[in-house]
């Protein structure tokens, strides 16, 4: 079965950004949001993203403008039915997710693949509540997308071979590296980094540093890219949270207890970049450090 026209769910952080590289890997892409101000401000995002490529000499006016003119947009989920292969990249919930699935089922095709972008929640769970656990995998992004190199492929129990086989080819036509996971919470990525950032904030909340103490310490003692609590702010407050709780839960054991100070700052709304603050305030010239 060839895979050609891509459907994603959720236009946010991810979206935009998934929906960017199948573009330009040359998939029809049908780009699908509840919200229609969430849809423009992707493909605004998209269009600057090409053109920080094209800045670059990495990218030609014409492939640009070939990208975007292989993305559309609906605001009707069920629009998405005929799609060879679906990416749900919607909030960490998994009461969201679920909603979606079920709402799309009877309108998919025999042979639609249907994916999700979860950084941490059961690929199985979210299968069963499908008519097809045998085509359903995870396939999950990292941020940005455009940039990072890694697709995490997370079987699951019922995923069959064909599915499988099917993901790879298409992460290898997107110019990216597969790595695979087992189902478990938070699969490999998030299971190792999101605790580190966990206890960053714990870090903060024990009062043992600053956020630009702790963030300068990781950039210049261990050569992150970004220090925990500027990816924090990155990723996501609500998203990082949810996958504490995820790993949490799914595992019963306390040494994943979400700090109560990332708790307060999500309950506060104050959810990093998305919402121009976190553990930085974005609303001026330069991110100011909000603790
Ligand atoms: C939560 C989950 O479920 C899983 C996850 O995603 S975990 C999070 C994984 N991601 C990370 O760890 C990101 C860590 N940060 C980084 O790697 C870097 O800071 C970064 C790549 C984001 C930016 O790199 P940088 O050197 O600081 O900035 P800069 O030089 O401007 O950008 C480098 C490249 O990234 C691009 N870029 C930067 N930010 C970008 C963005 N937000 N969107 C798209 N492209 C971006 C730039 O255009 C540039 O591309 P070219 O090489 O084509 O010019
Ligand atoms: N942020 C990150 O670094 C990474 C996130 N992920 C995963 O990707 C997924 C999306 O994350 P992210 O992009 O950061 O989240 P965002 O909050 O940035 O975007 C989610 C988008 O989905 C929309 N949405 C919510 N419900 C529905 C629905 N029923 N139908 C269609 N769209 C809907 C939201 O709209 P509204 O805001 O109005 O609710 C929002 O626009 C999550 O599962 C996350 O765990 C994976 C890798 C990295």
């Amino acid at each position: 079965m060839t895979i050609e026209r891509v459907g994603v769910i959720g236009a946010g952080q991810m979206g935009n950004g998934i929906a960017h590289v199948f573009a330009r890997a040359g998939y029809e892409v049908l780009i699908t949001d509840v919200q229609a101000e969430a849809l423009d401000k992707a493909m605004k995002t998209i269009e600057r993203n090409l053109d920080r490529q094209i800045a670059k000499g990495a990218l030609e006016e014409a492939q640009k403008t070939e990208a975007l003119g292989r993305i559309s947009t609906t605001q009707t989920l069920t629009d998405l039915g005929p799609c060879d292969l679906i990416i749900e990249a919607a909030t960490e919930r998994e009461a969201v997710k679920t909603a979606i699935f079920e709402e799309l089922v009877p309108h998919l095709a025999e042979h639609t693949i249907l994916t999700s972008n979860t950084s941490s929640i059961s690929i199985t769970r979210l299968a069963s509540r499908t008519d097809r656990p045998e085509k359903f995998m995870g396939f999950h992004f990292m941020n940005p997308v455009p940039v990072m190199s890694l697709v995490e492929l997370i079987r699951g129990i019922a995923t069959d071979e064909e599915t499988f086989r099917a993901c790879l080819e298409v992460v290898d036509r997107l110019g990216k590296t597969a790595a695979t996971s087992e189902d478990f919470p938070a699969f490999i990525v998030n299971r190792i980094l999101m605790p580190m950032i966990n206890e960053a904030v714990y870090t903060l909340y024990e009062g043992v540093g600053s956020v630009s103490s702790i963030d300068t310490s990781l950039k210049l003692g261990a050569n992150h890219p970004m220090g925990p609590l500027e990816l924090a702010d990155f990723i996501g407050l609500d998203t990082c949270l949810a996958i504490m709780n995820v790993l949490h839960d799914g595992l019963a054991d306390t040494k994943y207890r979400p700090c109560p100070l990332l708790t307060k700052y999500v309950e506060a709304g104050w959810l990093g970049r998305k919402t121009g603050r976190g553990f930085y305030d974005y609303r001026g010239e330069t991110p100011v450090p909000t603790r």
